[in-house]
């Protein structure tokens, strides 16, 4: 497990840092540089080595500095605040070892702040800076063809607005727009310059710049990946991610798990986005991985209604298959008892095909009430095969009303799509997941939705988002989206993709992002969502509340894909949790997103 920072909550932890006198702006920036020239070298260790006869060094190499003179190069952008100071940093290091440096540069040096003036200044005593224009940065690539390395400073946690002007043509250029292949000698820091770091989005530019989505070979950023890596195009383009450790930890420290509504958006949010799968740094809410670890423990000599019964209501004849699959995901995680409620039609076609899994007829909300009765019944899933209409809005109902664990999924979210407030008036908080993909977003929270997907719009809850908003960034993220869908629906709301995030009502967040070594693009299968639910289910069953079953499901729905493979239906995705569960005993490490 990874915490997630905000650009807002990184700049406090550095302002906390200077404040408290014990280190110093500059301090931080030449371990940022520094970190970033150590990246380099691990990413690229053949770039340590020699390359030819040494040639005469150039007028402005300084032998008194220690270095060694090396036909390495590199070409180092550099934007006009600190972002641009990581960068004079890095030029100087990489020059004090002997590497051909060209510099370019962004603004006039008087108006960059204090500590990137300093670094500029420091480099300009050891070689020029050339004003950034596209027609410099191609004449150095053509004169003397590529250089080894080429490091993007332009811009990084301060990008405001949507890049522009001779910028811009660069950052196409270093996409490849012009046939050349910066991309994979390209180490961006912080970000690929013109990644919105809260949003992962390029402002102006969906699909990031270049030809389409091109990814530099690395990026490097400081104390802890920002929440623009790992959704929306974030990984897409960001490549390799090398998260640096520049001593901010002391003050990272902060308390509480709940968001304070009224602070200013710069205050800290403890553990309010999470990134699964990767390497925890520190303690706060259980990973999901702890979850699933406490599955293992049975109490030993329980009865299965210990575990937990859970119910899982299913469509008419011929659409039983998605509730089947929930229903077993409910039964291999672990809940006791799972038994599916089916209409009559339909009771002959579920019972040929279960076993393990119990069939009660239920003919409709009046029944399902009376099912409900028996209070051993922990949670409920509704939605997958259930069909859209009238009937599965009043099931829906009577489950919410029956004071039971609910997640709600597919039909039973766009049954509500007419009058969504219809449906958030009957959530209990703490008791309802809700896991829409993307339509069913869209469906149940319009103008949410249109907020994240209007290109530059903007959060407006937080005091610095909105001083930004003058100057057209940061962009509303898929974070933002589901918190808010949460507050205002008081449910868990589990926002599906490749970048899932989930959302609880009180304001944290986690995301699930299968990426890296967590990809697993096979997992876009017919039924795989109708599992997920399923998951969840037999979670709560099991008496996880709402917000962890939501996080442990995501990643073991992850975990189960990995552990199967290609080929995988969804089928396979319940049969592979022994396997997952099986491995956690064996303290096998699960896939982790940096590998
Ligand atoms: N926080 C930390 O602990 C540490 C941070 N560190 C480093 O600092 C970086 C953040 O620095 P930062 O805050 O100065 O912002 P940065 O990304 O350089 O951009 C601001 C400048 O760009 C300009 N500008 C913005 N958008 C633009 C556009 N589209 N087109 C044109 N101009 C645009 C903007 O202009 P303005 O909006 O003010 O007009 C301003 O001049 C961070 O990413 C990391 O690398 C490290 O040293 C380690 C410690
Ligand atoms: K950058």
């Amino acid at each position: 497990m990874t915490e997630l920072l905000t650009c807002a909550q990184m700049r406090d932890i550095e302002r906390r840092a200077i404040e408290s006198g014990s280190v110093t702006g500059l301090d931080l920036m030449e371990r940022a540089g520094q970190g970033i020239v150590d990246a380099i070298f691990a990413q690229w260790p053949e770039l340590l080595r020699q390359r030819g006869p040494v040639p005469a060094p150039p007028r402005y190499f300084r032998q008194d500095e220690g270095g060694y003179f090396s036909r390495r190069r590199a070409v180092v952008l550099c934007g006009p605040g600190n972002n641009g100071g990581d960068g004079y940093v890095v030029a100087r290091l990489l020059h004090r070892m002997g590497w051909q440096l060209t510099v370019f540069g962004m603004g006039e040096v008087e108006d960059m702040p204090p500590d990137a003036r300093v670094n500029r200044t420091r480099w300009s005593a050891l070689g020029p800076v050339v004003p950034l224009t596209c027609d410099a940065f191609l004449a150095v690539s053509s004169g003397r063809g590529l250089a080894d390395v080429y490091v993007d400073a332009l811009f990084g946690t301060g990008m405001t607005r949507p890049v522009q002007g001779e910028a811009l043509k660069v950052l196409d250029v270093l996409a490849g727009s012009g046939g050349d292949d910066f991309a994979s000698r390209t180490v961006a820091v912080d970000a690929p310059s013109g990644l919105c770091l809260d949003s992962g989005h390029v402002p102006g530019r969906p699909e990031g710049y270049g030809r389409g989505l091109r990814s530099v070979a690395l990026t490097v950023t400081f104390d802890s990946p920002k929440v623009g890596h790992v959704i929306g195009i974030g990984p897409d383009i960001c490549g390799r991610l090398a998260v640096c450790d520049i001593g901010l930890r002391p003050w990272r420290e902060f308390e509480g798990d709940q968001i304070d509504p009224d602070a200013p958006g710069g205050t800290m949010r403890h553990m309010n986005v999470r990134l699964s799968g990767a390497p925890m740094v520190r303690e706060g809410r259980r990973d999901p991985e702890d979850i699933a670890r406490h599955l293992l423990k049975r109490a030993s000599g329980g009865h299965k209604f210990d575990h937990g019964h859970c119910l899982v209501v299913s469509g008419g004849v011929a659409r039983t298959g998605a509730a089947r699959l929930a229903a077993r995901a409910a039964l291999r995680i672990g809940a006791g008892l799972v038994t599916l409620a089916v209409p009559p039609d339909a009771v002959a076609e579920v019972a040929a095909q279960t076993t393990a899994v119990m069939v009660r007829e239920v003919t409709g909300p009046a029944d399902l009430a009376k099912v409900l009765e028996d209070r051993r019944i922990r949670s409920i899933c509704l939605g997958p095969g259930l069909g859209v209409g009238a009937r599965t809005r009043e099931m829906v109902a009577v489950a919410l009303e029956a004071g039971r664990h609910v997640v709600l999924d597919a039909d039973a979210l766009t049954s509500f799509a007419d009058d969504p407030g219809a449906l958030f008036a009957l959530i209990e908080k703490g008791r309802v997941v809700l896991t829409p993909h993307g339509g069913e977003f869209a469906r149940l929270f319009p103008e949410i939705d249109a907020r994240l997907n209007a290109p530059r719009l903007l959060a407006d809850d937080e005091a610095w988002h909105t001083a930004l908003a003058a100057q057209g960034g940061p962009l509303y993220s898929k974070v933002d989206a589901a918190r808010e869908a949460a507050a205002s629906s008081g449910a868990v709301v589990l926002l599906k993709g490749r970048d899932t995030v989930i959302a609880l009502p009180e304001g944290p967040a986690a995301v699930h992002a299968a990426i890296g070594a967590r990809a697993a693009p096979w997992l876009a299968t017919a039924g795989a969502g109708d599992v997920l639910a399923g998951f969840i289910a037999g979670l709560m069953a099991r008496e996880c509340p709402p917000g962890d079953a939501a996080e442990c499901a995501a990643w073991l729905h992850v975990e189960a894909a990995l552990a199967f493979g290609p080929g995988l239906i969804a089928e396979d995705l319940p049969e592979m949790v022994p396997q997952v569960l099986r491995g956690l005993e064996n303290g096998d490490q699960p896939h982790l997103v940096g590998q």
